[in-house]
């Protein structure tokens, strides 16, 4: 017989802090960072903020704030302070230096989580450069304070597989470039495919939004209600937990009418993404940046879904998209007990991945913006268009198929690019 011992992470117990800045979100935010900590396997067991006008230059908070955080942690017995901004190098080796504690940024900690959820090769290698250069201005050529950080286990141990005294700043600068060059070559076969897809005429949906909104739930109950596969490897990975996905997946959805197109699930938002992290999930995000229509899932149910919402604005304008027609997809619908659902409000649906007639009812309101310029046509296309036909039944949706004694018809819904392309070859209806 075979025991089986399972081990009981314990949370390391920490404090959060913040300043106010006056700022109405500033509540949400807080909220947003004890998920992020728990995310990281930490439990916040007490909050400190201040509402100063101006940040303190040298140590963040005021400087009787520090004393006080001081004694709190010794009272609570905590060696770990959470803030909820991100901290200048100097900012945090004098409050580490004051108070003898250890401090996470906010910044640090997004990463941390990044870092631990990162499977793929490319994901992997977008983290690592993030944290590499988050780490490149806090790295002092006298003291190597990294070796303090977080009990020895601190940022640069994940990932990178480097002894901490090798980590001096010129082998940092080099490790990014080769990183950057490794990833240049892993995402140009992704551009090759974006580049195929693009050609290939689909239209392309994309799902953003906040992380844990249901985006990737959202895109496996379509291919499990149209597709039926159901716990496949086509499925993507979903999980209650934030940034489950950290890259980005395509499927095709093919719909009872026929009616086929590309859907795209990639990394969720939360607020204040590190630069760094954003600059280097570019290449995942570009899936995103070149759909025909994003689709921003909402989880509904949550009371903070509007700041999210905001949160997701703001992230979308920082990628640079921009001028893409979104609709809202407000999710969860059954975990707020008083909400009718489905239901559609013009563009918007109100809905849950999880209810079989939801996700046909989103299907039907993507479809008809999706293919709102599409058109029915007969084509006849001589036999030496021989390609075309083959090019077409790959790309647009053929409904009959005859051959006549001049050439191929075809009953074909064409995009309003193809209708272009093949308007000499158009014929007029057949009678029935
Ligand atoms: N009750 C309920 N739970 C849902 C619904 N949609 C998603 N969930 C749950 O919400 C959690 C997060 O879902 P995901 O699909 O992984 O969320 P995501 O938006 O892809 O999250 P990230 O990849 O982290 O950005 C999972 O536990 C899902 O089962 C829904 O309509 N109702
Ligand atoms: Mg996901």
């Amino acid at each position: 017989m075979t025991e089986t011992y399972q081990t009981i992470p314990t949370r390391e117990r920490v404090i959060i802090g913040g300043l106010s800045h006056g700022k109405a979100s500033f509540e949400y935010t807080m909220t947003e960072l004890t998920e992020l900590a728990r995310a990281d396997n930490l439990e916040v067991i007490d909050r400190v903020t201040q509402n100063l006008d101006r940040v303190d230059a040298a140590t963040y908070f005021g400087s009787g704030k520090v004393n006080e955080i001081k004694e709190l942690a010794q009272g609570l017995d905590v060696g770990t302070i959470i803030i909820n901004d991100e901290l200048s190098p100097s900012q945090l080796a004098n409050l580490e230096k004051r108070t003898g504690l250890h401090f996470i940024d906010r910044t640090e900690l997004i990463l941390e989580i990044f870092a631990d959820r990162a499977h793929t090769r490319e994901a992997k290698a977008q983290v690592e450069i993030a944290r590499l250069q988050y780490a490149l201005p806090r790295i002092h050529p006298s003291a190597n304070t990294l070796d303090q950080q977080r009990g020895g286990g601190g940022l640069m141990n994940r990932g990178a597989g480097e002894t901490k005294s090798e980590l001096n700043r010129r082998t940092i600068r080099k490790r990014i470039s080769d990183l950057k060059q490794q990833l240049a070559a892993m995402t140009k076969t992704e551009q090759t495919k974006r580049e195929r897809r693009r050609n290939s005429a689909l239209p392309q949906v994309a799902l953003v939004g906040y992380t844990n909104a249901g985006k990737s739930t959202t895109l496996n109950q379509l291919l499990e209600v149209f597709s039926g596969v159901a716990g496949s490897k086509k499925q993507v990975f979903e999980k209650n937990m934030l940034f489950a996905t950290l890259d980005t997946s395509v499927r095709e959805i093919q719909l009872p009418t026929n009616q086929r197109f590309l859907m795209s699930d990639t990394v969720g938002f939360v607020s204040d993404l590190p630069h760094n992290l954003i600059e280097s999930f570019k290449t995942t995000l570009a899936e995103a940046a070149q759909a025909d229509l994003l689709i921003q899932v909402v989880d509904y149910s949550d009371p903070n879904y509007r700041e999210m919402m905001v949160t997701t604005a703001q992230t979308l304008q920082e990628i640079g998209i921009s001028d893409i027609p979104m609709i809202y997809a407000f999710n969860k619908a059954d975990l707020k007990g008083d909400t009718k659902f489905p239901e559609l409000d013009g563009h918007d649906i109100t809905y849950s991945a999880k209810d079989p007639d939801s996700i046909k009812l989103l299907a039907k309101l993507i479809t008809s913006i999706i293919f709102a310029d599409y058109k029915t046509v007969n084509l006849l296309l001589p036999f030496d268009r021989a390609k075309d036909v083959a090019e077409l039944e790959a790309s647009a949706n053929v409904h009959q198929k005859d051959y006549t004694e001049t050439g191929t018809q075809l009953n074909v819904t064409l995009s309003p690019q193809q209708l272009k392309e093949y308007a000499a070859f158009q014929v007029d209806p057949v009678q029935p």
